[in-house]
C-alpha cells in the first residue's frame, strides 16, 4: 500500500519539524497540543510570515505508521485505539454505572483525536450553539457574537471542502444533503464513502415508520431527524482527512512554523512578579519523558492551550492554575485560583442493541477476503446512518412531565450532585442545567441512533445520550504531568440520563422491528429478550453503557462567577496571555460529534487572535486548499502519503480496544 511518492512526501512533511535541540529560544505563539484545534490554529497563525509559531505535541508525528498510509478502512478494525497513538485514559470506577472503570481513548499523535476518530461529520444544532453564545453574552455581548450561529457556521464552513457522494452511493443510501450548508475550498475534505451496502437504504424508511422524519439539511442548523452523515474523507483517494493532512501537510515551506513532536508540555511558566490577578506567561516547559531533562522555550505573545478536553486542564493544573483544593492535595503550588477548571465535564454515553443479520454486512465482506474487500472504495466504507431524536419522540405524551421533573430537580441536584464545593461551580452547574433543560422542547436530538453493519453476521443500532444532566470533573493527584489525569464523568448521577437512555434503547429496538429494517434482521442477541422491563434495562445500561468519545466543558466558556475558565475571547481568567481553544471550552453538550464544531472553534480562535495582533492572512496560501488534490503546489496528495489511517471505526464508539474490552465484559461476539 505504500505509494511511490511516499518518500518524497515525507521529505516535504519533515520541513516543519524541529528537534528539541533545534527549537528556537522564543516564539510569538506557543501552541500546547498539536491535535485537531492546535494544528488549525498553528496553520492559520503562521500564514503571516512575520509571526513565529511553535507547536508542542506529546505524541509522535504518525508519518512512519504504515497504517496511516492506508485508506481509512472503515471495516478494517486494526484500530489505533490501544496503541501508542492513544492516551488510553480510564475513568475512575463509576458509582452509578456498576462501579465500572471505563476506557476513554484520545489521540496522542499529530492531529490528536481527529487522527483516530470515527470520521463522522456532524454539525450541532443552531439552538444549541445560540444557547452557548447566550451563556457568555451577559459577560461580553460583543465578543459573544463570535459564537452566534451564523458566525459560527461561517467558521465551521471555512474549514471544509465538500464533494457530493457518488450517484450510486447516494441512491442506495438515500443520502440527503444541502451542499451550500457545507463549506467549499477549505482544507478539510468532507464527502461520503466510495462504497455502500443496500441495507443502509432501509434506515430512513424504518425511522419514518417509527415516527422519525428525515432531516433534509442536517448541516444547516437543524439536525433533528434521520440522515446518512457525511465523513471527513478525501474522495480523491478515499483516505481520512484530519487536521494534520488538511492543515499542515499541504503547506508550502514556512520558516516561521516549527512543530516539535514527542514533547509533552509539562507546565506554563509565569512571571512571578506579574500582577497576581493577571499572571503573565513567559514560556512553556516541556520534556519527552517523565524523568528526562526539562527545556523551556519563551513566548513573546501568547500561549494557546489546545490539549483537548483532558489535556488542556491537565496542562493548566500542572502550571498552578485551577481549584485550590485540587492543587493543594496534589502538591502543585497555586499560581492562579480557578475553581471551575476541570469541572462541568459532560460526555455522551452510548449502548447498543444487536441482532443476527439476514443480509450481507460490511463485516461479512471484509471477512470474505474477496477482491472487493481489498478495494480502497470498500475500505473507505464508514457506516454513518444516524438520527437525532427529540423528547416528544422518546417520551410521547410524557415529554412535558419529564421536563417538569427535571426542572423541579434543579435545586436538589445542584446541592447534591456537583463534585465541587465552590459556589461558582455550583452556579455554573445550574446555568448549564437550565440551558440544557430549556432546550428540551426544541426539535433537538436528546438521543442519537446509529446503525452499525460492521460485524460479520450481525447488525446493531446504538442509542447515545446527547445532553447529560450529570456533570463530572477531571483533576490531578500528583506533581507529574506524566501521571494520567483523573477522569470522573459521574455517569448516571442524574436520574434523567438513565431514563433518557432507557427510552433510547427502546426506540432503537422499535426501529429494528420496523419495516423494512426488520426484513434484514434475525433474532435480537444483545441485550436480548431477557432484558425487557424498565428495571432490567436500567440495570443493563448501568453495566454496559460506554462513552461515545465526546467529552467537553472542562475549560468551560462561562462567566467567571459561574465557574468559567475562559471568556468569550477564549482567554483564561486570571492570566494575561493564555487562551484555551479546543473542545474543552464548549460549556454544554451538543447533539453532534465534536470534530466539526471544534474545527469551527479553532478557525474562529485564529481569527480572534489575528484581529488582535493585526496579523494578515497570506493571499492564496495553499493551506486554503488543504488536502484537496487541486493545488499543484501543495503537498496535494498528502492523504495518499500519510493521511489515511487504517482505523476500524465506522461506529466510533465501539471499535478496537474498547470493543474488545466490551467483549470480555459481556462475552459477546466480535462485532466491530
Ligand atoms: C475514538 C474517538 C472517536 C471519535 N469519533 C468522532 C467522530 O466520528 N466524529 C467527530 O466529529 N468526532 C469524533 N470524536 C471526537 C473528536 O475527534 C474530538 O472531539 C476532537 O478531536 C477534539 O479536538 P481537540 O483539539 O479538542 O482535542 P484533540 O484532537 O484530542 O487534540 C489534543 C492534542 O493535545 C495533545 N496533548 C495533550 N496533552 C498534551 C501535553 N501535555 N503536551 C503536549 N501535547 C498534549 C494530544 O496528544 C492531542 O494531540 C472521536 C473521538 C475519539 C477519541
Amino acid at each position: 500500500h505504500i505509494p511511490n511518492n511516499y518518500h518524497h512526501a515525507r521529505a516535504l512533511h519533515i520541513r516543519n519539524y524541529v528537534t528539541s535541540a533545534s527549537v528556537a529560544d522564543s516564539y510569538d505563539f506557543i501552541i500546547a497540543g498539536g491535535g485537531l484545534a492546535g494544528l488549525v490554529i498553528a496553520s492559520r497563525l503562521s500564514e503571516d510570515p512575520d509571526t513565529t509559531v511553535l507547536v508542542l505535541e506529546a505524541g509522535e508525528s504518525g508519518d512512519d505508521v504504515p497504517s496511516f498510509l492506508n485508506p481509512p478502512a472503515g471495516t478494517y478494525y486494526d484500530s489505533l485505539l490501544g496503541t501508542s497513538y492513544d492516551w488510553a485514559h480510564k475513568t475512575v470506577p463509576q458509582r452509578n454505572a456498576g462501579d465500572r472503570i471505563m476506557p476513554w481513548p484520545r489521540g496522542k499523535v499529530l492531529g490528536g483525536s481527529s487522527a483516530i476518530n470515527g470520521m463522522y461529520f456532524v454539525r450541532p444544532s443552531e439552538v444549541e450553539v445560540n444557547a452557548w453564545k447566550d451563556m457568555i453574552a451577559s459577560d461580553d455581548a460583543s465578543s459573544s457574537e463570535a459564537w452566534e450561529w451564523n458566525n459560527f457556521l461561517k467558521s465551521m464552513k471555512k474549514s471544509e471542502n465538500f464533494t457530493p457522494p457518488r450517484a450510486e452511493v447516494e441512491a442506495m443510501a438515500n443520502i440527503r444533503y444541502q451542499a451550500d450548508s457545507i463549506g467549499a475550498g477549505g482544507p478539510m475534505q468532507v464527502s461520503y464513502p466510495g462504497f455502500m451496502l443496500p441495507v443502509v437504504g432501509n434506515w430512513l424508511p424504518s425511522l419514518e415508520a417509527t415516527g422519525i422524519a428525515s432531516a433534509p439539511d442536517p448541516t444547516g442548523g437543524k439536525n433533528y431527524g434521520g440522515f446518512v452523515a457525511a465523513l471527513s474523507i478525501n474522495p480523491t483517494n478515499w483516505t481520512r482527512s484530519y487536521s494534520k493532512s488538511a492543515y499542515i501537510d499541504p503547506l508550502p515551506p514556512r520558516k516561521n512554523l516549527d512543530i516539535l513532536v514527542s514533547s509533552t508540555v509539562t507546565k506554563i511558566i509565569f512571571d512571578e512578579k506579574s500582577d497576581s490577578a493577571s499572571r503573565v506567561a513567559t514560556g512553556v516547559e516541556f520534556s519527552s519523558t517523565a524523568s528526562g531533562p526539562r527545556k523551556v522555550v519563551n513566548v513573546k505573545k501568547e500561549v494557546i492551550v489546545t490539549g483537548g478536553a483532558l489535556g488542556s486542564p491537565h496542562i493548566l493544573m500542572h502550571s498552578g492554575v485551577g481549584p485550590k483544593d485540587v492543587l493543594d492535595a496534589a502538591g502543585v503550588p497555586l499560581v492562579s485560583e480557578l475553581p471551575g477548571l476541570g469541572q462541568h465535564l459532560q460526555d455522551h454515553m452510548t449502548a447498543l442493541v444487536v441482532w443476527d443479520a439476514k443480509v450481507e454486512t460490511a463485516g461479512d465482506i471484509q471477512q470474505s477476503g474477496s477482491e472487493i474487500s481489498k478495494q480502497a472504495e470498500f475500505m473507505s466504507f464508514v457506516n454513518s446512518a444516524i438520527a437525532y431524536v427529540n423528547t416528544s419522540t422518546l417520551f410521547a405524551a410524557n415529554a412535558g412531565e419529564f421536563q417538569t421533573n427535571i426542572r423541579n430537580a434543579l435545586a436538589e441536584s445542584a446541592e447534591t450532585l456537583v463534585p465541587s464545593k465552590s459556589q461558582e461551580v455550583v452556579e455554573g452547574y445550574k446555568a448549564i442545567y437550565s440551558a440544557t433543560e430549556k432546550l428540551m422542547p426544541e426539535g433537538l436530538g436528546q438521543i442519537e441512533l446509529l446503525l452499525s453493519i460492521n460485524s460479520p453476521g450481525a447488525i446493531a443500532i446504538q442509542a447515545a445520550l446527547q445532553h447529560a444532566f450529570s456533570q463530572g470533573r477531571v483533576y490531578i493527584n500528583s506533581t507529574s504531568i506524566f501521571d494520567p489525569i483523573v477522569v470522573d464523568p459521574n455517569y448516571f448521577s442524574h436520574f434523567a440520563d438513565l431514563v433518557t437512555m432507557r427510552e433510547g434503547l427502546k426506540l432503537a429496538r422499535r426501529v429494528g422491528q420496523a419495516s423494512p429494517m426488520r426484513d434484514a434482521l434475525g433474532p435480537e442477541t444483545f441485550p436480548g429478550p431477557g432484558v425487557s422491563s424498565d428495571a432490567q434495562i436500567d440495570d443493563w445500561l448501568r453495566g454496559n453503557a460506554q462513552t461515545e468519545f465526546h467529552p467537553a466543558a472542562t475549560c468551560a466558556m462561562l462567566p467567571r462567577s459561574q465557574g468559567g475558565v475562559v471568556n468569550a475571547k477564549l482567554q483564561v481568567y486570571g492570566l494575561a496571555n493564555v487562551r484555551v481553544a479546543d473542545a474543552s471550552v464548549f460549556p454544554l453538550s451538543f447533539s453532534a460529534h465534536l470534530a466539526s464544531p471544534t474545527y469551527g472553534l479553532a478557525e474562529q480562535a485564529a481569527d480572534i487572535i489575528k484581529t488582535l495582533y493585526k496579523t494578515p492572512s497570506a493571499p492564496n496560501d495553499s493551506s486554503n486548499n488543504g488536502d484537496s488534490d487541486s493545488d499543484p503546489n501543495a503537498d496535494n496528495s498528502s492523504n495518499s502519503k500519510n493521511g489515511g489511517i487504517s482505523l476500524g471505526s465506522g461506529i466510533p464508539s465501539f471499535s478496537g480496544a474498547i470493543w474488545r474490552t466490551m467483549i470480555c465484559v459481556v462475552a459477546f461476539l466480535v462485532i466491530f
